[in-house]
């Protein structure tokens, strides 16, 4: 008798081909498991006129998914690592990590805009993340907030309403405007979002996943880790501009991370590196170390 396994995604373009990218690698691994997209839709999805720190963050695009697995209407939920809180139910832990993709954060322009002429006048991100490092890199821009799916915030850019947004490479990659980019950020210049690029599956803790064994990579889940660890030990709400970037050669993590003290509104970026299982005491180690370098 075929496996049926019922898989969850928000109802996003970007979530269903981020949720399609995961259900072909299951096929691949095992194509005699039977595959249902189920897609619903998340608070998250549905306020659109407030930034994420104002609605309560993270959870908001997890809560009704994660339902959905404990009802049982879904078998797997896939999601964004980068969207999940760093707090995850015990009953429905993450059991797999796709292989990363691209982490990186890009600018992009309106359509026909020359290039060469972009203005760092009403440049549109939400991230405070995003927006910390741009100013770093950019003294004089000007920064709004955009919310919305990839597809509403390219609207709004071409409609006018911004001279360029900064998004996630992966993003636009995945929906197939891979195009739209202008200028790819190095992870240097803007240090990425934890587990931005990488594609986290969530299921209840009975279940068999013996058949993601082959959809999860190892190093993507370990530099997950670190960069989780790194975010969950300082604590890290959505509306505070950290950030944290790791990097797996030989068996050896290199983890960057970015603590920023509201207090003080100062920022303190540094790096550690060590054997790749010690990920999740690495992401500890320099967030109490960038913590006690900023007093706090
Ligand atoms: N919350 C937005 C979000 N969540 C995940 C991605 C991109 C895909 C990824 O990072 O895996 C994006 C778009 C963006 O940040 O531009």
């Amino acid at each position: 008798m075929k496996r049926k396994i019922r898989v969850g995604s928000r109802d996003s373009k970007l979530a269903v081909m981020q949720t399609e990218l995961v259900m072909e690698a299951i096929r691949r691994a095992d194509p005699e498991i039977e595959l249902e997209l189920i897609t619903l839709k998340t608070t998250g999805d549905m306020i659109l006129d407030k930034t994420l720190d104002k609605i309560g963050g993270k959870g908001l695009f997890v809560k009704e998914l994660d339902q959905a697995l404990m009802d049982g209407r879904i078998d797997l939920a896939v999601h964004s690592l980068k969207d999940m809180p760093m707090e995850i139910n015990e009953e429905l832990p993450i059991v797999a990590c796709a292989k990363r993709g691209d982490p990186r954060d890009v600018l992009v322009l309106p359509k026909g805009a020359k290039p060469g002429s972009y203005y760092l006048v009403k440049v549109g991100s939400s991230s405070p993340r995003r927006q910390l490092q741009l100013q770093i890199l950019y003294p004089i821009i000007h920064l709004e907030s955009v919310r919305g799916n990839i597809m509403t915030r390219l609207k709004k850019l071409d409609d006018g309403e911004y001279s360029a947004l900064v998004l996630a490479a992966a993003g636009l990659q995945r929906v197939g405007l891979q195009e739209r980019i202008y200028k790819y950020f190095s992870t240097d210049e803007i240090i990425p979002a934890a587990g931005q690029g990488i594609l986290a599956v969530q299921a209840r803790k009975d279940l068999d996943v013996a058949f993601l064994e082959q959809v999860n990579d190892p190093t993507t889940a370990l530099a997950a880790t670190a960069e989780r660890s790194f975010v969950r030990t300082l604590d890290g709400g959505c509306s505070s501009p950290i950030a944290a970037h790791a990097v797996i050669q030989d068996s050896e993590l290199r983890l960057k991370g970015l603590y920023y003290r509201e207090e003080t509104q100062e920022y303190r970026i540094g790096e550690t590196s060590g054997p790749a299982e010690r990920a999740e005491k690495l992401g500890e180690e320099l967030a109490l170390r960038l913590k006690e370098e900023l007093g706090g």
